[in-house]
């Protein structure tokens, strides 16, 4: 039987709303029909309206699996998911032939969506009603949730698109059903009917230090910006991120904590970093990562004869914790790789990394060894979650396939 959601999009002005409605034995017996009835015009300029009504269905035969990815801006979400798609293979690229400021990347296996596209003011609303992105009034969370949930069940959606180009919401995108959904952005765990569809979650949790150093060397070096206003920007965006994105934190599986190094005292340039890994006992189809013995409390410094360290040298840690009240484990590096091909000594310490081969963690440093945080525990744990995401996908499809076999036998 056919599952089908009907979607109504009205757009006026600054602000966009789609009513949503499901219906069941509808006569539709494709995947993803999408059919259209546009009354009045698709615009995406101020001051025009339009409608559009959309129907998808599903035959009920899905099986998406919803990540999420919580983290202010700036703090390397985009880089992650790029080491992300790398792990399943294939490369990544927005949708073709659609809105070029589209904020979605597709690859064979994964869909990466931003939800900004879920503002529901755009910049001048927002400007007007003096709220910032942050704030959850300038979100359309009963739409988030309509789609990601339709998206679950196998049913494409008309999503909206938010332009970071013009700050403006243009006309929708088409999203189909992936395997491997990812919802990234700043609030993926804000709303609990968003956040009981996800599989697994993990929030970025950078450090003021560290996110201040980063935005100076995106943002004056890439930007133009200058650094009055970059301070500017990040005070501003402080009170609504501590309120509304920082929670966020105490309800993922996996947050990857980036703080100054410990190993130089005092230290201010924000270049060598902590990285602590903090991993939720009991999440299913998923294993934390140990270092040497499970479950003990391991102090490690790996430098000597098989790992070439200049100062201040690398430092990991390993041990149980708790995190908001819940059962952790935390896997900790501080300092910096010089030699990433020398990675694999410290690989071949590391168990439940969910590799396919020995060494495929550092095969991924090195394919990305241009990427930011390659040399040191940011990419190194953005690494080993994409891996571990890529287990619990093939855990979950395997356990769904098992199911009605099992229910039959
Ligand atoms: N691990 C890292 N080490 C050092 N710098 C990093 C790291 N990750 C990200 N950065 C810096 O932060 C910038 C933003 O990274 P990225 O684009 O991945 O973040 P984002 O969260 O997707 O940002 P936005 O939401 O603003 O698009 C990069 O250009 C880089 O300068
Ligand atoms: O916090 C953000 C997430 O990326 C942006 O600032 C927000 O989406 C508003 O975008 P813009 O500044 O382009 O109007």
């Amino acid at each position: 039987m056919a599952v089908c959601r009907v979607y109504t999009t009205q757009s006026l002005n600054s602000t966009s709303s789609i009513s949503t409605s499901t219906k069941t034995n509808l006569d539709f017996h494709q995947k993803h029909v999408v059919f259209y009835s546009t009354s009045g015009k698709r615009s995406s300029k101020r001051g025009s309206s339009s409608t559009t009504t959309v129907i998808t269905c599903s035959a009920g035969d899905s099986q998406t699996v919803v990540i999420g990815l919580a983290a202010d801006s700036g703090c390397g979400k985009s880089t992650f998911m790029r080491r992300l798609t790398s792990v399943f293979g294939g490369a990544a690229e927005p949708p073709r032939g659609g809105n070029p400021d589209s904020n979605t990347v597709i690859s064979d296996t994964t869909t990466v969506i931003c939800l900004d596209d879920y503002h529901s003011l755009d910049r001048t609303g927002r400007k007007e009603k003096g709220v910032t992105a942050l704030d959850p009034r300038a979100n359309n969370f009963d739409l988030m949730y309509e789609q990601v949930k339709s998206i679950k069940d196998g049913i494409a959606v008309e999503k909206p698109i938010y332009n970071h180009v013009t700050g403006l919401l243009d006309p929708p995108e088409l999203i189909k059903p992936p395997k491997i959904f990812v919802i990234e952005g700043l609030h993926p765990l804000y709303d609990e009917r968003v956040r009981d569809l996800l599989d697994f979650s993990i929030y970025l949790d950078i450090s003021n230090e560290v996110k201040f150093a980063w935005k100076i060397q995106r943002d004056m070096a890439e930007r133009g910006h200058s650094l009055e206003s970059i301070k500017a920007s990040i005070e501003a965006r402080k009170p609504d991120f501590d309120a509304y994105i920082d929670p966020q934190k105490q309800y993922a599986d996996a947050v990857i904590e980036v703080l100054p190094t410990l190993l130089i005292p005092d230290d201010n340039e924000g270049k060598v970093l902590r990285v602590r890994l903090i991993m939720k006992e009991g999440v299913k189809y998923f294993n934390p990562v140990y270092l040497f013995d499970e479950g003990s409390t391991i102090s490690w410094i790996p430098c000597g004869r098989k790992l070439t360290c200049s100062y201040p040298g690398i430092k990991f840690s390993y041990g149980p914790d708790t995190y908001f009240g819940d059962e952790v484990s935390v896997l900790e590096m501080d300092g910096q790789f010089d030699r990433l091909d020398e990675l694999i000594y410290v690989e071949s310490h590391l168990s439940s990394i969910s590799t396919k081969f020995y060494g495929e963690v550092t095969q991924q440093m090195l394919k990305h060894a241009d990427f930011p945080g390659s040399n040191n525990g940011t990419g190194l744990f953005q690494t080993i979650i994409g891996l571990k995401i890529r287990e619990l996908y093939e855990q979950l499809v395997t356990s769904k396939v098992r199911a009605p076999v099992e229910a039959k036998a």
